[in-house]
């Protein structure tokens, strides 16, 4: 093998979901600006071909996510650009989280014809949501909703609420954003009634671990209070061994130059809710100690039933 020509195009591996292309388009877009020469390759994954039931069923972590780790780790491609929140934490021997662009919207917004906030939504209204998350944390503000699965990508969920299927829909804000559909929020949803994904809102830029041309082209999107607050969601994560399917949410922020973790879990049903935050300069620390304290109140019990 000889070393790669210098200006050899990074080549950067991408669903074909229309979020995903406007990521890698971001991602290249930005290199390029950089300097770097990028070649876009599509790939398909688990979770874009098997779109018949709630993504919970396909039954394993990283549905989105791991087709594109494969072909980075056969080399096939150089970059994969990920939606933070659908990377497993467990790491991928070789891989490496390269960067953290810096964050946009971090939360969940609420898109309804019918109601501007949670509290407004008719008592049993439908409300569409595949993440046990979100369904959690509607249920444990208003336990009379009607929570239903919504499966597709944001286009395809936005027609099941135009088609009269639901009431209201949650969406993260980042994706409408993102996909240029801004104006179809209704309202942001506030953070002390629904925290994010780990990672949510954040891009997840990974490259091979030995690969420092394509590393240091990486580092040049990083963001480094972004890269620390998604690294304190994922080790509060990983620590809970939720995965990405838990009904957890975190929210890793800088207030007063400091970093500042909320962490939530809570039962299906939305019945019990654990929350903690702590504050601290070790991100990683932060995310387990935060973490080991809802595990000490039974956070494990509570992720575990169904
Ligand atoms: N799991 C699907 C997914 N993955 C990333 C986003 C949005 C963008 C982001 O959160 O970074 C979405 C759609 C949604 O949750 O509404």
């Amino acid at each position: 093998m000889t070393e790669p020509v210098v200006g050899a195009p990074i080549r950067l591996g991408t669903r074909g979901s229309r979020l995903a292309r406007w990521q890698a388009d971001w991602v290249a877009g930005e290199l390029q600006k950089q300097g770097c020469p990028v070649e876009i390759v599509p790939i398909v994954t688990e979770g874009d071909v098997q779109q018949a039931g709630p993504v919970e069923a396909i039954g394993s972590q990283g549905v989105f996510t791991k087709a594109i780790q494969r072909a980075l780790v056969a080399r096939e491609i150089d970059l994969a650009v990920h939606s933070l929140k659908d990377l497993p934490t467990a790491p991928v021997p070789g891989l490496m989280l390269a960067a953290a662009p810096p964050r946009e919207a971090v939360g969940d917004a609420l898109v309804s014809p019918v109601a501007d906030s949670l509290d407004g939504l008719p008592p049993g209204a439908r409300v569409g949501t595949g993440s046990r998350r979100r369904r959690s944390q509607l249920l444990h503000r208003r336990p009379d909703l009607r929570v239903g699965d919504i499966r597709g990508n944001v286009e395809t969920r936005l027609a099941k609420l135009d088609s009269g299927e639901f009431d209201a829909i949650v969406l993260a804000q980042a994706g409408l954003q993102r996909l240029g559909l801004a104006d179809r929020i209704t309202a942001q949803i506030p953070s002390d009634q629904m925290l994010p994904a780990p990672g949510q809102g954040s891009l997840g830029i990974e490259c091979r671990a030995d690969d420092s041309a394509t590393r240091a082209a990486a580092a040049l999107l990083d963001c480094a209070a972004t890269h620390a607050a998604v690294t304190a969601e994922r080790a509060a994560l990983a620590r809970l061994e939720g995965g990405c399917m838990a009904a957890l949410g975190a929210w890793g922020r800088f207030q007063g130059g400091r970093l500042l973790l909320s962490v939530v879990v809570l039962s299906d049903d939305g019945q019990r809710r654990l929350f903690e935050e702590g504050a601290g300069d070790d991100p990683q620390a932060l995310g387990v100690e935060v973490a080991d304290r809802l595990l000490a109140r039974g956070a494990a019990q509570l992720l575990r039933a169904r």
